[in-house]
Order: structure tokens, then C-alpha cells, then sequence
């Protein structure tokens, strides 16, 4: 047994085997081939394997998943059966008697090349199929298995260099129990949508992968940050201890989960969820949420082969408004970039991702997708109490550009007879530090503010939210950053405005008191934060940490604040 140490991204414990989701090794020699007929046959049969596998996957995925997600696999088996790919592998074993892998890779490689740079989406797509589709035979002739998420029916723990986005929102939650990974950071978004599925995870480990291999039994301490592969019984016995003990304090934190959310001396406060999918909403309303505070949209985007539909993204708002009764739901606009990449928008490759065309930016350029979705959001505005937000605002002239082409959409609606409703609030997520120092000017046009502290603090301390190298410089609780959140709330109540924050260290147990003394007003967090987070408050006395509000902004360092607020609540 060992441990290791990595970063605690979403709370609770999870036992079981590991399944390694990482592309094996398929590099591979060129040999000269004495009986072209036998080296055929072997090609035939990766063939043959390959299909068989992609038939079981897809008729998986059409059942766990739905239509969506198992249209991808009938393109790849499409691949698999062309002859005008497959001819020329074989032409080729038989002129140069090469071995299959060759055969395989080349002419793979020859397609892939001819169709990526075709000025046209659907060839380029049948680009991506063939690379995916020729790994898989290529494991097949070297011996070696592919991992396939889609076929997981045993429960496990996903070892993983890093998942993207749209690999966690393939992971079926009724076997996949936790997830750990070589990089990321608590605020990457594999880490967000752990805790949006209430899987516990746990992230950065750097050498997860490597350490421990398919199979193994292994235990992810979602609360500690540790990962335990192959563990004692003894370790084991301890553990699911700590789970059961996790299970009761759950039990505890629901009992305040129909409460509104007061501090000690009866200040009230909001407290929300985050969510990325309309299914999300249920765990948000099961964990005591009083609305929505961050409606991610771009998971609608992702893991598709097109852009959604007006109507489609109309459906999917409507199902959240809903659902949350008349509770307010805040809807942030497609934040596409960083590292939320979506394939057929076809965004350029950047030197600085973070920092190049995307959420707004993009919106204002592609209009057409812009006004797609505002459309779909003003349509479902008349099914519950919906907020606008706009991500990656940098510049009032940005802000205005956006609320006015939100006016002509709605316009249109109107002279259609389409009905929308009129008391749709529209604010902006404040993740970029001008629009955190312009707070004031912001203030007057918008109607409320939520402050984005993900990006807030990557792009305040120049700190790659991914990167675990610098994350001794991610500091959410840095003087500087609580400057910063001092004056957006400043500027928004001396405009009776109100400021959320929807950033992860909304739902930091050490954050929330230093939060609660600079004002904030709504709290969104994932949803297995809320009860915790209402626990805590309902302990703290908010005209008390007000008063220590002035010697914490004017403290140096984030550890001097850390300790300081920690003795003030008695931690
Ligand atoms: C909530 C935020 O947005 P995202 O994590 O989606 O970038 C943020 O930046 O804090
Ligand atoms: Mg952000």
C-alpha cells in the first residue's frame, strides 16, 4: 500500500478498483512481411474486434446515455467499414509487405491529413473519427486494451491524467465512484463537475497513473486530498469508518436543508447553487438550495457534434426554471475557451488560451451563436425567474454591446408574439480585474453582479488556476483579492445593487466568515457545499466579523489573514 498526496476537489470517500483512463502505449515497429495473405487476415480481425467493441459501446451508450452520445460511435463504425479506406491498407500490406501496423498508420494518417484541412466541418470531423477509430485497431494488432468509459458496469475510480470537461459528463455515475488525476487544480473543471455529479475526487496527484494500475483496490479521500492504492485491512476497516462518519454529518447538515439561511444574530443571506446540466438542478433542490446562482451553459455545447438548437437550449433552460419554481435561476451566456474547449466552433489554437478569444469575446464576434442563445433564454424567461449574465467582462463598452443586442433579440420576440418576460435582471460576472477595480461604473448599468473568483484570482495573482507548480500563488485569501471584493460590494450596494459570488471560494469554509464580513449577499456554490455552508453561518455573527472588516483588508499576506480570522471564529 502507498499514499499519495494531491488537491481535495470534491468531498466524501470512495472504495473500489481502479480503471486506468489513459491511451496505452501504441507505438510500434515497421517490419518487412514474408506472407502478405497472414498479415492481411491479422488486420482483418483488429478490424473485426474493433467493430464488435464499438457495436457493444454504442448499444451501452444509447441506453445510459442516450441517442446523442451514441451517434459518435455509428460514425466510427461507418470508418470501419469503408473500402476506400480499408482497400488501400491492404493494397499497401501487399505491395510493400509492410506489416498491418504500417498498412494502418499510413494510410490512416494520409486521410486524416487530406481531410483536417478541408475548408468544410463535416470532413473535418471525419478527420477526428479516423484518428479515433485507428487507435482502436492499432491497440487491437499490438495486443494492448483501450479504455472505454462507455462500458464501465462494475463500480470503480478513474485514474486519469487529467478529464476533460466532456469526459466527466460521460461518466456514468451509478459505477463510477470517484475520480483522481495526475494534474488540475480544485477550480479546474473536472473538479467542478465532480462536485456537480457528488462524486468525490481528488486532483493533482502528479503521479496517480503511474503509481497505480487497473485493477487495483483504491481509496479516494476526497476530504483530505489523499488517494490509498492497494490499502491494509486495516486502512480499509478506517476508512469505511470515515465514510460512514461522513454519511452521518450529511445526515445532520439536512436538517436544516428546508431553512432559509440566517447568521447568529439574524442577518439573511442567500445561498445557491452552481450547476453545468439541468439534471444538476436536482441535486442543487435535494441539498436545500435557494435557486441557481451559476447556470454553466456551455456543457450544452459540448460533447456534440453541432451547435444545440434554439429550441433544444429553450428546453433545457425551461427544464431549469422549472424545477426551481420561481426560485431564481442565474444563467451565465456561453463561456466557450480556456480550457472549455467546444470542437466545431473551430476556435484557433492560442499561445495563452486563458487570455485570448472566447466567452464574450467570441459571443460579440459570432453573433449568430450569440443571439441563438439569447433568443432560447428570453423564450424560457416566461416559465420562471430567470438573471442574465454575461462572462468575461472586461469593458463597459462590452457590457453594452451585449445588453443591447439582448434588446433586439427580445424586441423580435415581441413583434412575433412570442411571450418574454420583462422583469429578466441582466448582470455580469466580474472575473477580470479592471472590471473588479471599475466596479463603480459597472454598478450603475448592471443589475447585479456575481464575482467569478476562479478567474478573479488567476488572473489577479498572474496564477494558472490548472497549473499545480504555481498554486502556492493561487491565494483566494490574499489581501488583494479581498481589496477587490471589497470594493465590487462597495460599488454595488451604494447602487442598491446586489453581489453573488459563484467562484469556488464561495463554498470555502474559510472564506464564508471573511465573505460574511465584507457583505456579500448570495453565496452559489455546488450543491453538496449548501448545507455545509448553512451549518457554518447559522454560527457566525455578522455585525461582529464586520467589525474586523478594516484590519483584514489592511492585513499584508494571506496567511496573516487566514490565522487571524481562524481565532476570531474559534477554529
Ligand atoms: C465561476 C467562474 O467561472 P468558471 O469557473 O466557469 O470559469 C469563475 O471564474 O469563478
Ligand atoms: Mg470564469
Amino acid at each position: 500500500m502507498s499514499t499519495i498526496k494531491g488537491i481535495a476537489a470534491s468531498n466524501g470517500i470512495a472504495i473500489a478498483k481502479a480503471y486506468q483512463l489513459t491511451t496505452p502505449d501504441l507505438s510500434f515497429e515497421k517490419k518487412k512481411i514474408a506472407d502478405p495473405q497472414a498479415e492481411i487476415d491479422r488486420l482483418d480481425q483488429a478490424l473485426q474486434t474493433s467493430k464488435q467493441e464499438l457495436e457493444k459501446i454504442k448499444e451501452h451508450a444509447l441506453q445510459s446515455l442516450g441517442e446523442e452520445h451514441a451517434e459518435i460511435f455509428s460514425a466510427h463504425l461507418l470508418v470501419l467499414d469503408d473500402p476506400e479506406l480499408v482497400n488501400p491498407m491492404k493494397d499497401k500490406i501487399k505491395s510493400e509487405n509492410v506489416n498491418a501496423e504500417v498498412a494502418l498508420n499510413e494510410t490512416a494518417t494520409m486521410f486524416i491529413n487530406i481531410f483536417k484541412d478541408m475548408d468544410n466541418e463535416y470532413m473535418r470531423e471525419r478527420a477526428a473519427d479516423i484518428a479515433d477509430v485507428t487507435q482502436r485497431v492499432m491497440a487491437h494488432l499490438l495486443g494492448v486494451s483501450m479504455p472505454d468509459p462507455a462500458l464501465i458496469d462494475e463500480e470503480v475510480i478513474i485514474l486519469a491524467n487529467d478529464l476533460t470537461p466532456s469526459d466527466t459528463a460521460q461518466l456514468d455515475r451509478r459505477f463510477v465512484k470517484g475520480f483522481t488525476t495526475d494534474i488540475g487544480g480544485r477550480t479546474s473543471h473536472s473538479a467542478i463537475m465532480a462536485r456537480s455529479l457528488e462524486i468525490p475526487a481528488v486532483v493533482g496527484t502528479k503521479e496517480i497513473t503511474k503509481q497505480a494500475g487497473n485493477n487495483d483496490m483504491i481509496i479516494v479521500d476526497g476530504l483530505e486530498g489523499k488517494v490509498i492504492i492497494q490499502p491494509t485491512d486495516e486502512e480499509l476497516a478506517t476508512y469505511k469508518d470515515k465514510q460512514a462518519a461522513y454519511e452521518k454529518q450529511k445526515e445532520e447538515w439536512a436538517k436544516l436543508k428546508d431553512e432559509p439561511t440566517f447568521t447568529k444574530d439574524g442577518e439573511q443571506v442567500e445561498l445557491v447553487g452552481n450547476i453545468g446540466t439541468p439534471d444538476d438542478a436536482d441535486g442543487v433542490l435535494a441539498n436545500g438550495g435557494e435557486g441557481v446562482g451559476l447556470y454553466r451553459t456551455e456543457f450544452l455545447y459540448m460533447g456534440k457534434s453541432e451547435m444545440p438548437t434554439e429550441e433544444e437550449q429553450y428546453q433545457a433552460y425551461k427544464a431549469v426554471l422549472e424545477k426551481m419554481e420561481g426560485k431564481p435561476v442565474v444563467v451565465r451566456t456561453l463561456d466557450v475557451g480556456g480550457d472549455k474547449k467546444i470542437s466545431y466552433l473551430d476556435l484557433p489554437e492560442e499561445m495563452n488560451p486563458f487570455l485570448g478569444f472566447r466567452a464574450i469575446r467570441f459571443c460579440l464576434d459570432e453573433q449568430t451563436v450569440f443571439r441563438t442563445q439569447l433568443r432560447a433564454l428570453l423564450r424560457a424567461s416566461a416559465h420562471g425567474n430567470l438573471k442574465i449574465m454575461f462572462p468575461m467582462i472586461a469593458t463597459l463598452d462590452e457590457f453594452r454591446q451585449a445588453k443591447a443586442v439582448l434588446k433586439e433579440e427580445k424586441e423580435k420576440l415581441k413583434k412575433d408574439n412570442i411571450a418574454v418576460s420583462d422583469d429578466v435582471e441582466v448582470g455580469i460576472m466580474v472575473e477580470i480585474p479592471a472590471t473588479a477595480v471599475l466596479a463603480k461604473q459597472f454598478a450603475k448599468e448592471v443589475d447585479f453582479f456575481s464575482v467569478g473568483t476562479n478567474d478573479l484570482i488567476q488572473y489577479t495573482m498572474a496564477a494558472d488556476r490548472m497549473n499545480e507548480r504555481v498554486s502556492y500563488l493561487y491565494q483566494p485569501y490574499n489581501p488583494a483579492i479581498l481589496n477587490l471584493l471589497h470594493n465590487v460590494i462597495e460599488a454595488a450596494h451604494s447602487e442598491g445593487k446586489w453581489v453573488g459570488m459563484c467562484g469556488e471560494m464561495a463554498g470555502d469554509p474559510v472564506a464564508i466568515p471573511l465573505l460574511l464580513a465584507l457583505g456579500l449577499d448570495e453565496f452559489s456554490m455546488s450543491a453538496t457545499s449548501i448545507l455545509p455552508a448553512r451549518t457554518q453561518i447559522s454560527k457566525l455573527d455578522k455585525s461582529k466579523l464586520a467589525s474586523l472588516k478594516e484590519k483584514i483588508l489592511s492585513m499584508g499576506t494571506a496567511e496573516e489573514v487566514v490565522s487571524f480570522i481562524k481565532e476570531k471564529i474559534g477554529d
